[in-house]
Formats: C-alpha cells, structure tokens, sequence
C-alpha cells in the first residue's frame, strides 16, 4: 500500500492517510474495506485522535497549572463502554448526567470517586445511586440539595453546586448554558444561600462550585471570566466554615472545526487561559489554588470520528441542485437538523478524484429537512460510492434515534491496521424489543 497525503489534516483524524487505490485509510484500516465489512452507517473512530485529545488536556493542565486537576470526559457528548474506558485509561474520568451515563462509566472500569453526576431534574434513584458509588453530585437547584440530605443521612455525600454566571459565549442558543435565562444551576443571588445551607447540613460534603456555559464555543475571555467569577465565592465558602470546598470546575465547551472557515483555539490554548486566570485570581485574593477540573466533550470525541455512508439514489433539480442520497441522515446525525450544523464530507473510495460536482447530501427520512450536507464539492457521486463525514464523534451517536425505524448504526475504534466493534448494528428485532402487542389486538 502506498500512503499518500490525507485529504485535509485539519478535518480528518489524526491518522488519516490516502493509500495507493486512492481510498481513505483512517488508523491504518481502508475506510472502503470497513464499510464492507461492518456496513453502513458506520462510526469509525480513530483511537489515535482520542488518546492525542486526552493527552493534550492533561498535559496542557500540568504544564499551566501549578495546582492539582483533572480531567472529566463529558460522557454526553458520546456514552459508550469503551470510549469511558479509552479516556479512563488516559487519566479522565467522568462527567455523566443520568443513571445511564453513571452505569456506563462504571462498567467501563471508572472508580465512582472519579464521576460527577450532573443533571437539571435528577431524579432521587439517580441521586442516591451517585452517592451508593461514591461519585461527586453536582447540585442544580433546591430539589436536588433536598434530595441528597435525605440521600446523605447514612454516609456524607460530596456536593458541588453548579452556578449560572450570568456569562454569555457565541454560540447556538440551544448550546448557550451560562447565561442568567437558562434552565441549569444556581443564579448568583441563590448562591450566598446554598453556601449556607451547605455549612449547616454536615451530612452533605460541599467540594466546590461548576459552571459551564455552553458548546461549540470559538471564545476564551469568557471562559477565563468564569473561572475568576467562581473563585469570588471561595473566601465567602471559607468563611462559612465549608472546609472541604476546594474544586473548582469550568465545564467543557471547546469547539472544534467542522468546516474548513472554523478556527477554534487549541486545546493548550483554551486549558493556558483558564489556568492563568485562576491562577492570578488566587494571588490577588490569596487564595489557595483550587483543584481545578474541566469537561471537555466535542473537543475529544468529536475530531476523532468519522460516519461512514453508502450513496444511493439521486436526484437533479434542473438549475436548482443535486440531492444525493445516503443510507442514513437525521437519526445517525441529528445535528444539521436541530442546529444548522454543517459538516465536511469526501468519497472513500474516489479519494482522489476531482471534486468536480456541487451536490446536497440527503439523508433517507421522511422529512425534508433530513439534508446532512448542502451544496458541497465532491467528485460526481456515483451508486455505491461510500461518502464519509469527518468530525462526527460528538453527539451524533449519543443523540441517534430510530426515527422511521431505522436501526441506529455500529461503531469500530481503529488504530494500528486493527478495528473492533464497541457498538453493534441494531437490527430488526432490536427494534421491536420493547413494543408489546395486547391480547384483544392479536389478529
Ligand atoms: C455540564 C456540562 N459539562 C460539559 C459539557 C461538554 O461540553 P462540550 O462537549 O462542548 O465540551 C456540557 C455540554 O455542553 C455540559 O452541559
Ligand atoms: N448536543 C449539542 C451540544 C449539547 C451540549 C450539552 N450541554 C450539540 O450537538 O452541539
């Protein structure tokens, strides 16, 4: 095989190469030969990119941040056995907001000290579950302190108190979280409050403060101004007698470039802006450095998948445009249809080949808006040809469904000319699993 250049560096996984047929080789496994062997959809994940995106945070953190920290893997962004294991391994552990997400992470090996436990409305089986296995709570409202002291009345359960700091990003306003109109956390004026409640209720162990203000976020400033915001409370939680309270969490939010015209930071650059902000707001108010914690999600799944199509019927609108369609769409990737996302796409197997053709990529749903591509460059797709989007890691998987009853797609993690399953295909009877067909209605 000869390997060649990879069609962009900047959007395909890390290990992407062109071999000598002109198909796309991602950690050392053809693309083609995959689809082949697994069918499509596929996700193909590219372990190299993984590991390189958890290295890179936990580096940047040791370098940046004279303090202790850690890093949690957003597990939302894509809950999967052996993904939690792959970033475990690196040194993350595990952000998960539902009793699912909890299990997934343990099964894959991750200690319940090492998980926080996130969520709006969590319910008190969620709750009492986070603190059986000793994992972090991540308090959103009254209700959950409520919860967790009835939870707490045997062993203490350690609480962190997710704030709303009134911090605006850039983003879809469906991903904005920070700003003071969102449903998560404590608004500032609940706060001094919670502190209190949290001083006078020794059964729940108060470990610090988490916000996170949004996805797909290209900004650093406002992510500094979180971390300084955060830290203004920790002389008043001291003051409190709260002398467990020393972690301080900045939430995730990292986008990633989806597109060629995307120029997010750097994974070092967003970790040395936050750090150094914490950093000189400890100085200036002589505070102890706090163990500080992010939670990527995108920025480490997302760069490390690519979905894997086979192309299938077209459609020409004379002067208006080409609709090819893919034997997926909105149920593997939700995204273009609920955020306008847009994405980069090549041809495996046609590599290269001239991007001659402006085309539409339509996904196979009974729904219009079921388009994952709009007008972009390809070479003239032809029946068969099998059509990768790059970038594909980050909630894509995580949010499919079996819109029309389509089974939702396996997944393969590939490095070093090896591929494994880490999702089967669901089929038929997959799909029917949980339908039930009364008596009186049998035929
Ligand atoms: C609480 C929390 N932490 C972390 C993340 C991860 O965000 P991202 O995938 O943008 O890094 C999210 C999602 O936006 C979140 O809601
Ligand atoms: N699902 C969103 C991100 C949500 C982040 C979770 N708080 C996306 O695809 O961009």
């Amino acid at each position: 095989m000869v390997a060649a250049r990879s069609p962009n560096q900047s959007l395909t996984p890390l290990s992407a190469l062109i071999d000598g047929q002109g198909h796309l080789v991602v950690g050392g496994c053809d693309v083609v030969e995959l689809a082949r062997r697994f069918g499509t959809p596929l996700y193909i994940v590219d372990e190299l990119t993984l590991r390189e995106g958890c290295r890179q945070y936990v580096e940047a953190l040791e370098r940046y941040y004279p303090g202790p920290s850690q890093v949690l893997y957003a597990s939302k962004a894509w809950s999967n056995l052996a993904i939690c294991a792959l970033v475990h391994l690196c040194g993350l552990g595990i952000d998960a907001v539902s009793e699912g997400e909890l299990q997934t992470a343990l099964l894959a090996g991750v200690p319940g000290q090492q998980i926080y436990l996130h969520g709006n409305n969590k319910s008190e089986a969620e709750i009492r579950r986070a603190a059986t296995v000793r994992a972090t709570v991540v308090a959103d409202n009254w209700l959950d302190l409520q919860t967790l002291q009835a939870a707490a009345s045997d062993e203490p359960v350690r609480v962190m108190v997710r704030v709303t700091p009134g911090i605006d990003i850039h983003t879809h306003d469906y991903i904005r979280t920070g700003h003071v109109d969102s449903k998560f956390g404590f608004n500032l004026e609940d706060l001094g409050d919670v502190l209190a409640f949290l001083a006078a209720t020794p059964q729940l162990v108060a470990v610090g403060l988490h916000a996170h203000i949004g996805s797909q976020s290209f900004e650093l400033a406002p992510h500094a101004d979180v971390a300084k915001l955060l830290l203004e409370w920790f002389a008043k939680a001291a003051a409190l007698g709260l002398a467990d309270f020393n972690e301080l969490n900045v939430g995730g939010g990292l986008g990633i470039r989806y597109i060629e015209a995307d120029d997010p930071p750097s994974i070092e650059q967003w970790v040395q802006t936050i750090c150094e902000a914490v950093v000189q707001a400890c100085e200036a108010q002589r505070l102890p450095l706090p163990k500080l914690l992010c939670e990527p999600g995108r920025s480490l799944v997302g760069p490390a998948c690519i979905t894997a199509y086979t192309v299938g019927s077209t459609k020409t609108v004379p002067g208006v445009r080409t609709y090819i369609a893919i034997d997926g769409g909105m149920s593997d990737n939700p995204r273009p249809i609920t955020y306008g996302a847009r994405y980069s796409a090549a041809l495996a197997n046609r590599m290269n080949d001239e991007r001659s053709a402006t085309v539409t990529v339509a996904g196979k749903h009974c729904e219009s808006g079921d388009v994952l591509l709009r007008d972009v460059d390809l070479p003239p797709p032809e029946k068969g040809d099998c059509l990768v989007i790059f970038g594909t890691g980050a909630y894509n998987c995580s949010m499919a469904s079996n819109y029309n009853r389509l089974g939702r797609p396996a997944a393969v993690v590939v490095g070093g000319g090896d591929s494994s399953l880490i999702l089967r295909r669901e089929d038929l009877d997959d799909l029917l699993r949980c339908d039930c067909l009364p008596l009186r209605l049998r035929t």
